[in-house]
């Protein structure tokens, strides 16, 4: 059998084909290589004809790490509820015998994707492929690190018996392919309707939560609600990526295909971000809309910094985020006031949260943070029974962490927040605010709205 493009990699490649023949054990094989720069989005479409459905891209607000996957080399579709230890213990499990042939400091071996808001929630037929945890390892992953150098990293599992040089020859087509792809236009289709489920019952709901605040039953909940868009085609995700990427800029842009569905978003809201012994979290709660002069922003920004209702709102956040982070972290610098973070449509106050940690992995600050106060409420408990009673929907991913890991256990994950459930001709969109005692229902009613806006505007459609 010829062997295709032999120089780079091979040798390391038969090391794990050996591993695999003798330990009778799948044996994941990964090789990074450096390449000429690529844009992600580019490298993300020319994987849409072979590799539709198992695509990953993920991009932070400072373009620091830039992914973009086509092809699963492995999906850990988690089942248990105990979601992120299961994970944690799958993914160690799963590299305990890689072959990671990585010459770069950046790429190698990444896991993408996201977790179920509420495992006790009962699921709804539209989420019926994401379950309580979906990460894909891409069989191609594009890497480009905020010096924009690009790297490509292939992952492949070899299994014992296999015929180790078609295995080989077939990536290597595969790779060709993905690098050499054409750019083409992308057919768009046309939103038909957008409908709104209830939107009275929804604000008779936040206010029977304030009576029940009022009680000092809890002191916070975030109430949240969907929209659906009905589409004349099949939406494709290239196409919201394309524009979420263009509008919003300050905000974390992630897409994870499962087959004809799709999870994606432009979110503002780091949950945490895990680099060796460094962490940084970010408490991101409390909204006003943004002005339509320069004048007019400033003075909605300065009453934001000033509003009690929206200060109450975000310290909650505060507390129970340097809470969390005390336990796992050794120094820990949280700002007494927030600042503004101003987004296209909206404007948010902001706490930045950091400390140095020893712990190893991401996921055991995932799993002690969420939910925060900015997506569940407080006491956690009380406000995710709350939620479960009152929401009449399933959120899926929505609100819930997502991100990446490697092999070391550094990533970053963000909170679903400001996304969407692409469905074929279909899609839901989702928002929700931070109920507290002085919330009235109209005025989170038209908070929703805002929030809603980005991404509706990036499926093609408006809302007033
Ligand atoms: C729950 C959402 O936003 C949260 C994040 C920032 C500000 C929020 C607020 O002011 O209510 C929410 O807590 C959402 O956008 O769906
Ligand atoms: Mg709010």
């Amino acid at each position: 059998m010829r062997i295709l493009h032999q120089s780079q990699g091979f040798t390391t490649f038969e090391q794990a084909v050996s591993k695999a023949e003798k330990s009778n054990r799948s044996v994941l094989y990964s090789k990074t290589m450096k390449i000429d720069a690529i844009d992600p989005l580019q490298f993300y479409e020319a994987g849409y004809s072979i590799f539709h459905g198992t695509r990953t891209f993920w991009q932070d607000p400072k373009s620091e790490a830039v992914f973009a996957g086509a092809g699963a080399a492995r999906t850990f579709n988690i089942e248990n509820k105990n979601r992120f230890d299961a994970l944690s213990n799958q993914w160690n499990a799963f590299l305990k015998d890689a072959v990671i042939d990585n010459e770069a400091s950046d790429g190698g071996p990444v896991i993408l994707g996201g977790f179920s808001f509420d495992p006790e929630k009962d699921k709804s037929h539209e989420w019926t492929s994401f379950k309580q945890g979906y990460f894909q390892l891409p069989a191609f992953m594009l890497t480009v690190n905020q010096y924009g150098h690009a790297f490509l990293t292939m992952n492949i599992v070899f299994n014992k018996g296999e015929n180790a040089v078609s295995v080989w020859n077939r990536m290597q087509e595969q790779k060709e392919a993905l690098l050499n792809k054409a750019v083409t236009t992308i057919q768009d289709v046309n939103v038909v309707s957008i409908k709104e489920y209830e939107p009275e019952g929804w604000k008779s709901s936040i206010t029977s939560v304030v009576k029940r605040i009022d009680n000092k039953e809890l002191e916070k909940v975030v109430l949240a609600r969907k929209v659906k868009v009905q589409f004349d085609d099949k939406k494709r995700s290239d196409s919201v990526l394309e524009k979420l990427r263009d509008d919003q800029s300050e905000s974390f842009i992630f897409s994870f295909e499962a087959g004809d569905s799709c999870f994606i978003g432009a979110t503002p809201e780091r949950l945490i971000k895990k680099n060796h012994n460094k962490v940084l979290s970010t408490c991101l709660a409390g909204s006003i809309a943004r002005g339509n002069t320069m004048k007019e922003d400033q003075q909605l920004g300065h009453e934001l910094l000033n509003d009690q209702k929206n200060l109450g709102e975000h310290e909650i956040v505060v507390r129970m985020i340097s809470k969390s982070l005390e336990d796992l972290c050794h120094q820990l610098t949280v700002p007494k006031q927030p600042v503004l973070m101003k987004m296209r449509d909206i404007q948010h106050l902001y706490t930045p949260v950091e400390g140095k940690t020893d712990r190893a992995s991401i996921l055991e600050f995932v799993k002690e943070l969420h939910p925060t106060p900015a997506l569940g409420g407080t006491p956690t408990h009380k406000a995710m029974e709350m939620i479960r009673d009152e929401e009449e929907m399933d959120r899926g991913f929505y609100a819930a962490p997502v991100g990446w890991l490697n092999a070391v256990g550094d990533g970053e994950f963000a909170v679903a927040i400001r996304s969407g459930l692409l469905s074929g001709e279909k899609a839901y969109l989702y928002a929700g605010c931070g109920v507290v005692k002085d919330s009235d229902a109209e005025s989170e009613y038209q908070e929703t709205l805002i929030k809603l806006r980005p991404m509706v505007r990036a499926v093609g459609g408006t809302i007033s």
